[in-house]
């Protein structure tokens, strides 16, 4: 078995308040912009916005999952310096529908012109950033096996960005639901 078919990894309090603080205190001051889904803006489908993170809370994001990662998928995550982290803010309404995180030539197409960034790497990393009391709906949801997860503020979820883990947003129906995305590529150990 490959470490790209292995299960979901969730790890309580992966990350310390204090670094989610400093995710959060970012995003305040920096404008949010609709997120594209496969390169366009269709709030049927996904309704967040975005703000991208600077290099340094990337990498002090990863290094507090890195020990995670490398026991769980037994591989090194390996930051992506060109690729900005990005914060997702969700409001009430569609969450994100059903879909895989490998990246395809029409997203890739469309980022030449949309102004989005492209957001690919082997392993998707995602940190809750509020508290699941806060908003209503929302859950992270994965399809083979099914689970459904509302983790705790500084939860570390982790999975291959392969067409296999599939995964979605459960629709939000009230509050505000705060998430950071990583993506990493994978160094064999
Ligand atoms: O916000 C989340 O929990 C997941 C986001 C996601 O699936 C993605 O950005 O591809
Ligand atoms: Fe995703």
């Amino acid at each position: 078995m490959t470490w790209k078919s292995r299960l979901p990894l969730i790890v309580e309090s992966a990350i310390p308040l204090s670094l989610c603080g400093a995710l959060t205190d970012h995003v305040k001051n920096h404008t949010a912009r609709p997120r594209t889904y496969r390169g366009v803006i269709d709030e049927s489908l996904r309704k967040s916005e975005y703000v991208e993170i600077p290099v340094h809370l990337q990498e002090a994001v990863i290094s507090h999952c890195a020990a995670h990662i490398r026991s769980h998928f037994e591989i090194a995550p390996k930051c992506i310096p060109t690729q900005p982290a990005v914060v997702y803010r969700y409001g009430p309404g569609v969450g994100f529908v059903a879909h895989h995180d490998e990246v395809t030539d029409i997203e890739r197409e469309r980022a030449r012109t949309n102004g989005q960034p492209v957001v690919g790497g082997d392993l998707t990393l995602v940190v809750c950033l509020n508290t699941p009391d806060s908003y209503g709906g929302g859950e992270l949801f994965f399809e083979n096996p099914a689970q459904e997860i509302k983790p705790s503020c500084g939860t570390l979820v982790a999975f291959p960005a392969t067409r296999d883990h599939i995964h979605g947003v459960r629709p939000i129906t009230r509050g505000e639901r705060v998430t950071l995305v990583v993506r990493v590529d994978a160094e064999c150990l």
